[in-house]
């Protein structure tokens, strides 16, 4: 987790959860059943990203964004640093939000690109982020396609995570670093650069 965090970054992340709460139940942002632990299992869940990424300048793509997990906390998270937030979310209503939350928030830091990851000129992104969007063989096209050749990549795996890393080695070379998570047993972010094809 991130320590010390700023009153105006306590701040944009109470607003942001509240703006979940109240939009949820129209359009489906996270599961109903996990609002209760809005907080620690989406939130710390995502912020776990910023005890180990440093990022210090270019874009950060959040690809399938969904609510803005983990975008918007990562754009909250690291609002003072000179770092762009792209995200990429395809499902209009979603891309309404996020840019509702945006506005609200005043996130200036952060746009909504409400196209299909497949379809976005490739973004050569300094640094990449997904969570909950597919099995890391589909991922890695993606990454390929947005991430600059020195670029890194967080990605928010499920415990099945080491399973989806040697069937995606069949097909591309990568260099992986893991970092287990503290917020659900088995579960890992997986840091990726030097993207090529094997
Ligand atoms: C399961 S949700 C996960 C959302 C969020 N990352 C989270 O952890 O809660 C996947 C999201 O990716 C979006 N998505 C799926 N395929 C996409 C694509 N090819 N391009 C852009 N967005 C996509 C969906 O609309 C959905 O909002």
């Amino acid at each position: 987790m991130i320590e010390n965090v700023s009153r105006e970054t306590q701040d944009r992340l109470d607003a942001y959860q509240d703006l979940l709460i109240r939009w949820n139940p129209r359009i489906n942002l996270v599961s109903p059943s996990t609002i209760p632990q809005l907080r620690s299992r989406h939130i710390d869940d995502c912020l776990q990203i910023c005890a180990n990424a440093d990022p210090d300048k270019g874009i950060w793509a959040d690809l399938g964004s969904g609510g803005g997990l983990p975008g918007i906390v990562l754009a909250i998270a690291f609002a003072s640093r000179p770092i762009q937030f792209v995200l990429l979310e395809s499902d209009q209503r979603k891309a309404a939000f996020l840019r509702s939350v945006v506005r609200q928030l005043g996130l200036s830091n952060t746009r909504i690109d409400n196209i299909r990851i497949e379809a976005r000129d490739p973004l050569d992104a300094a640094y990449l982020s997904a969570r909950a969007l597919a099995p890391l063989p589909r991922l890695m096209p993606y990454l390929d396609r947005h991430l600059a050749k020195d670029g890194q990549a967080w990605l928010m795996k499920g415990e099945k995570w080491q399973a989806e890393v040697d069937e995606a080695r069949q097909h591309w070379k990568f260099e992986l670093e893991t970092i287990a998570s503290n917020t659900q047993a088995g579960a890992a972010i997986l840091k990726i650069s030097e993207v090529s094809d094997a």
